[in-house]
């Protein structure tokens, strides 16, 4: 690496052999990176003296005795250490952002709930202030359950920089694009991709296109990693090349600026001198990636019957429960149905899991109208829920042909967790009062004669 390229101010390393526009392929690589040449130690993380007089710090994100498949760390290599960019902190308020446990006692969470899109408003909405909790489950204080936010974006953080200790952020945005200019590296998104922002990496967040809106899973516990496939064998579903890890990019700039932490669910600021994006290079397995949702292989059903929709799951959040997963990320996209002689869309149900989910375009099978591209639902903790009525009488009465679902984009944040309203979801966001309603003329079929209805 000779030369380097600069995006949004930062240096950024000469794309190396191997990557696209900046990105490394892989999920959970051990990664090596660097900005300017000569920067990376090799053979060791610890020299006496750094090349271009670089400070050498670990970002660790598992204990430092994790087992080894699981252990993650980064080194990086700095202008400054970390300690230099914060100062006394004050605490702050951000309303909007909450952290579970936090149960409104003048809200009801039980109920099937479904929202419109949230519309953007004239306020100028930064990452931190267009933040919009909709629901958290478990607890922040013991590293279990999430998050779900809506946000909205029309404002880019300038001398503004964020980071959270009480989790990963898996962000999914619908509208808009966003770069997350890191301490590791650029990661830019736009709708149809989704990136995982790590617990302690320090960002900012600029609007390349605006407004944004999207969703966001803050996951309080152990890291999304991919599920294990089973039978299906090595390949298929989210495969790890296409998961892409920024190489290293820097800016030396010294402005008043200001960095806010959120720990344990409150806000945090403090004033610092200079930019705290100031890693030149790094090694290691800890890092912000990114993922086109497009490159999602779905597998299926190709005889008769649905499956369980664990099938199209892209990414888990272990809870230390086996197979019961703190959090799944699943994703239901265009396919093709095939299924004899089956009711196609999603049986009639209820979970001991609670299932939150959104739409980033298109038409939902079990919901073709209401679920709207931006809108929201939640289906709790054995909550029952299913295809509404009309899906109903479609899917009972279609000729069944192979059948592409085509221009559909919805996914499910699963969690183990009861999932509690916010105040804003209860309140503001735009929820539809009717929704229960779509069920209302489900028929009964039965008269006691045998025979199908
Ligand atoms: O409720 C939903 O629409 C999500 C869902 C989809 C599916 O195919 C099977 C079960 C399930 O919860
Ligand atoms: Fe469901």
């Amino acid at each position: 690496m000779t030369d380097q390229t600069r995006m949004s101010g930062l240096v950024r390393a000469a794309t190396p052999m191997g990557t696209t526009e900046g990105y490394m392929p892989g999920f959970g690589n051990d990664f090596e990176t660097e900005a300017l040449p000569g920067a990376l130690p090799q053979g060791m993380n610890s020299p006496q003296k750094v090349n271009y007089g670089l400070y050498g710090e670990q970002l660790s994100g598992t204990a430092f005795t994790a087992p080894s498949h699981q252990n993650e760390r980064t080194w990086c290599y700095r202008i400054r250490p970390s300690v230099k960019h914060q100062g006394r902190y004050e605490r702050i308020d951000l309303p909007y952002w909450k952290s579970a446990p936090h149960i409104p006692q003048d809200v009801t969470s039980l109920g099937q709930y479904r929202w419109d899109a949230v519309p953007h408003s004239d306020d100028s909405l930064t990452w931190l202030t267009g933040m919009r909790t909709m629901t958290t489950a478990g607890d922040v204080n013991t590293a279990a359950g999430m998050a779900a936010h809506i946000y909205l974006v029309t404002q880019s953080m300038q001398d503004e920089y964020f980071y959270s200790a009480d989790g990963e952020l898996l962000v999914v945005p619908q509208e808009g694009r966003l770069r997350f200019a890191t301490e590791l590296g650029i990661i830019d998104i736009a709708p149809q991709e989704i990136a995982i922002i790590p617990r302690g990496l320090v960002y900012r967040v600029e609007v390349i296109e605006g407004p944004a809106r999207g969703f966001v899973c803050e996951n309080y516990g152990q890291k999304f990693d991919l599920p294990g496939r089973g039978p299906i064998g090595a390949n298929c579903m989210a495969n790890r090349r296409d998961f892409k890890t920024p190489v290293a990019a820097f800016e030396d700039r010294e402005v008043p600026s200001t960095i806010t932490v959120k720990w344990c669910g409150q806000f945090h600021r403090s004033e610092i001198p200079q930019s705290p994006l100031d890693v030149v290079a790094w090694h290691g397995n800890y890092a912000p990636c990114k993922y086109d949702l497009k490159t999602y292989c779905p597998v299926g059903a190709i005889l008769f019957d649905h499956p369980d929709p664990s099938i199209f799951t892209v990414l888990t959040a272990p809870s230390g429960v086996e197979g019961t997963a703190n959090i799944d990320f699943v994703l239901f996209r265009e396919r093709w149905m095939v299924m004899e002689d089956t009711f196609r869309p999603p049986w009639y149900h209820r979970n001991v899991m609670s299932e939150l989910m959104g739409n980033i375009y298109g038409q939902y099978d079990a919901k073709p109208q209401g679920f709207v591209p931006g809108g929201m639902s939640l289906h709790n903790c054995m909550l029952p829920h299913g295809p509404d009525r009309d899906a109903f009488e479609k899917a009972s009465n279609a000729d069944l042909g192979p059948d592409k679902l085509d221009n559909t984009m919805s996914f499910m944040f699963e969690t183990r967790f009861p999932q509690h309203l916010t105040e804003f979801a209860a309140r503001e966001a735009p929820l539809q009062d009717d929704y229960v309603d779509c069920w209302d003329g489900l028929e009964k079929h039965f008269d006691g004669t045998p025979g199908r209805k």
